[in-house]
């Protein structure tokens, strides 16, 4: 793993504190979540792939020049998924992974246009998922829902798929919950996008899409007005419009903010430039999120450690992070309920050892 892991700040109680408290993840992505096992292992079943099957190789391969790179890297993945086998597995390894940080409760952002336009099976896709899903929730407790993305640089024929296999009653997964749009957004503006998402939150899901992460704010106004976005994905841009981080925090639209991505993808430069602190000064939501873990030498719990040291956070405010997070998911109110009382029965029994 690179030096991304490890935040040397963080203090070893805080690690430890992390490491055992319950959490919930909204920016998550199933390919991107793959672990070096997992990617090396689909790698060799695909010899003609030009990923390494050797974990160690992957971590220079994971290492990207600029956003444009890791699109092409991920994409390189992407292609190593080729048989609902290979969903199934990715997808529970995936589970596996998670519920191993305590993550009670997930938001899987899914890319189903990557697959079936590489000649995956819509039903035998959704079938696999599924599967994984609540094989993942009997045997390791964590709770998976899904959001589609449109790959937005793949343009509207891919916001057409997407929309379809989100809103078809024959296909749509019972676990499904939102609707996002992620790949590049340079070239790639939002209003474009409107007519699906508006068929999208007709059929009762969440609009979530990326904005801000790698254009500037207007690219937020416009999933704000035009996607009618309920959360918005990195949003890393509205740090230079405060009447935008005003709108945000009087409207109490959270950011889903993945620091370490951010830096992996040249984003932004440094984790110390990060605008996460403005964001909470301004009185926004955030919670915290790894995008793609693996190929972003990261996980979860690293995640709320680069967050502890950028906020300067104690046990108590790493617990409200976890909370925010529960709070402006998807789930049910008793399942969050539930989750946010393990939350503070284990703050409390931390903070009184
Ligand atoms: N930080 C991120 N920021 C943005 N997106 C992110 C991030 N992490 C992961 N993604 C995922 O990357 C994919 C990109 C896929 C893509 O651009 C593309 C372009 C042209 C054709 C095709 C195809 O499949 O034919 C795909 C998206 O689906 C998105 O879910
Ligand atoms: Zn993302």
């Amino acid at each position: 793993m690179t030096e991304h892991l490890v935040d040397p700040h963080a203090s070893r109680d805080l690690k430890a504190f992390i490491a055992g408290l319950p959490k919930a993840e909204l920016h998550v992505h199933h390919v991107g979540s793959a672990s070096p096992r997992i990617v090396s292992e689909l790698a060799a079943r695909h010899p003609d792939s030009r990923v390494p099957t050797d974990p160690a190789a992957l971590v220079d391969y994971f290492t990207f020049t600029d956003f444009a790179h890791f699109i092409e890297v991920y994409l390189s993945v992407v292609d190593l998924i080729r048989t609902p086998e290979d969903v199934r597995l990715l997808t529970y390894e995936v589970a596996r992974d998670l519920a191993r940080q305590q993550v009670r409760y997930a938001e899987l952002t899914i890319t189903p246009f990557s697959s079936t336009r590489r000649g995956i099976d819509e039903r035998a896709f959704m079938d696999a998922i599924e599967d994984a899903r609540k094989s993942a929730e009997a045997e390791f407790g964590t709770v998976l829902r899904w959001c589609f993305d449109i790959p937005g640089e793949a343009g509207l024929e891919s916001a057409e798929e997407t929309v379809r296999l989100a809103t078809d009653d024959r296909l749509r997964p019972e676990g499904l919950v939102s609707f996002g749009l992620g790949g590049p957004e340079v070239g790639v503006p939002r209003p474009q996008f409107k007519p699906y998402f508006d068929r999208a939150i007709a059929a009762g899901l969440h609009s979530v899409p990326h904005a801000g992460e790698t254009t500037g704010p207007q690219t937020v106004w416009d999933a704000l007005t035009h996607l009618r976005a309920e959360r918005i994905g990195h949003g890393t841009s509205s740090a230079r419009d405060p009447k935008l981080l005003a709108h945000l925090a009087e409207h109490r639209i959270p950011l889903e903010v993945c620091p370490t991505s951010n830096i992996a993808t040249r984003a932004v430069t440094t984790l110390d430039e990060h605008p996460i602190k403005e964001f909470v000064q301004a009185g926004v939501i955030v919670t915290i999120n790894s995008d793609d873990p693996p190929m972003f030498g990261t996980d979860l719990d690293n995640e709320y450690a680069v967050a502890a040291r950028l906020l300067g956070l104690d046990e108590r405010g790493l617990a409200d992070l976890a909370k925010n997070a529960v709070d402006v998911s998807f789930l049910d109110p008793a399942g969050k309920a539930g989750i946010k009382g393990e939350i503070d029965t284990y703050t409390a029994a931390w903070l009184d050892r």
